[in-house]
């Protein structure tokens, strides 16, 4: 029934208004799943390989789609992805492109949803998934990579912990985006907005802190629950030459180290994603020992969603949580064999956007069906809101 019968590729855009990959995957019985990649800005220096679409979309036609048509079952998820493993010959599907690879990995999962008539968390988690819905991180100021002239720390995200529901996770962290833009007004701050819809505004990090803490402030009594902040620091787009550098000088590794230390115990951060360099596990297993038992530290860049990066983390005590982009790797099997190899070893999961994004609501489902903690995906823009509007709509849907 699953049987694929065609798969088509095109160009579309994506919401920095690059082409990305979109795929199309139909089965015999009429089963249809429709998927695009997104694309990173602060990629990894490991990461699976994302091709210029054309060349990533012919090269995915010629090697790929002649081994699936006709022959795999969509259903059969491991399947589909061993034969894009198989058509592309590489670790990181530089010959088809990991944006090729994904596309028609996360369309096949939902065109078997589609055939079995489930829901894809449904389908992706299985009977015995778990009954937890994910506390969505909400990026509400930002610079770095994301926008020219704003803050050197990429991301500060809201993380509403004590939200007793998803939809009222997902309100709290609009309102926070609301609160820091009324706040940046009465300080007579103009702010333009970044990739992820971020305020990306002309301020130092020291005053992005304190507009955080206002504005989380204000939405916790407001709602009356506990809302936190935390950061993606993105550390590895500003170390250069064995030191940080800020806009207002560098920092050495132990520096960086005490610094992120101080913000957690200062600003009782819920997160902070890639305090460190990509390659520094020895200062991340440092961080982690100092601070891991208070707040989450977590690899994005340091893990790239990868099994044998994670282990080499786990091995010497980096980090204690992964964020998780199934385009960093390529296909849904491998992103969760790092889900399962995460869990196994006490490391919390943050499923993941990137910052060139599409309508594509994958990663909500992907969130529910691994009983992920955390869900990273915006607070605003029609590209962020598609996967917090989806969750909302599965957490209807799963009572
Ligand atoms: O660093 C990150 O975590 C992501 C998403 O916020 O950014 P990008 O997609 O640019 O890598
Ligand atoms: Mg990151």
């Amino acid at each position: 029934m699953t049987q694929i019968s065609s798969i088509s590729l095109r160009r579309v855009l994506d919401s920095r208004g690059n082409p990305t990959v979109e795929a199309d995957v139909l089965t015999e019985s009429g089963g249809f799943g429709r998927a695009a990649a997104p694309s990173g800005a602060s990629t990894g220096e490991y990461e699976a390989i994302e091709l210029p679409p054309k060349e990533a979309i012919a090269n995915a036609r010629e090697h790929a789609v002649p081994r699936l048509v006709d022959t795999v079952y969509a259903g059969d998820q491991r399947a589909v992805d061993g034969a894009l493993r198989a058509a592309d010959g590489t670790e990181n599907f530089s010959e088809i492109g990991a944006n090729s690879a994904v596309a028609i990995s996360m369309a096949a999962a939902k065109a078997a949803a589609d055939v079995l008539g489930a829901p894809l968390y449904q389908h992706l988690g299985g009977a015995f998934r778990g009954e937890n819905f994910p506390v969505p991180l909400g990026n509400v100021i930002g610079g770095g990579e994301h926008a020219k002239d704003a803050t050197d720390i990429q991301e500060f995200l809201a993380a509403p912990v004590g939200a007793p529901s998803v939809s009222e996770a997902v309100f709290a962290n609009a309102k926070v985006h609301g609160a820091a833009g009324d706040i940046l007004d009465e300080r007579g701050i103009g702010a333009g907005k970044g990739d992820e819809g971020a305020w990306a505004p002309p301020v130092s990090d020291a005053e992005a802190f304190e507009i955080m803490d206002e504005a989380v402030s204000r939405v916790s009594e407001e709602v009356g629950f506990e809302i936190k902040f935390g950061l993606d620091v993105a550390a590895s787009e500003m170390y250069d030459e064995g030191a940080y550098q800020y806009s207002d000088g560098e920092k050495s590794p132990d520096e960086q180290i005490e610094y992120i230390a101080e913000l957690v115990e200062e600003y009782d951060l819920a997160y902070v994603e890639d305090p460190l360099d990509e390659n520094d596990y020895e200062a991340f297993a440092e961080l982690t020992e100092q601070v891991g038992d208070q707040t989450l530290i977590c690899g994005d860049d340091l893990f790239v969603t990868n099994v044998s990066r994670l282990q080499d983390g786990i091995d010497q005590g980096a980090a204690n949580s992964i964020l998780i982009k199934p385009n960093q790797i390529g296909s849904l099997s491998d992103t969760v064999d790092a889900i399962e190899l995460a869990v196994r070893n006490g490391y919390e999961t943050i499923i993941s956007h990137r910052s060139g994004e599409t309508e594509d609501t994958t990663i909500a489902h992907l969130a529910v069906a691994t009983d992920a903690g955390f869900i990273k995906t915006g607070t605003v823009a029609g590209e962020r809101t598609a996967k917090l509007n989806e969750l909302i709509r599965i957490a209807e849907d799963a009572v």
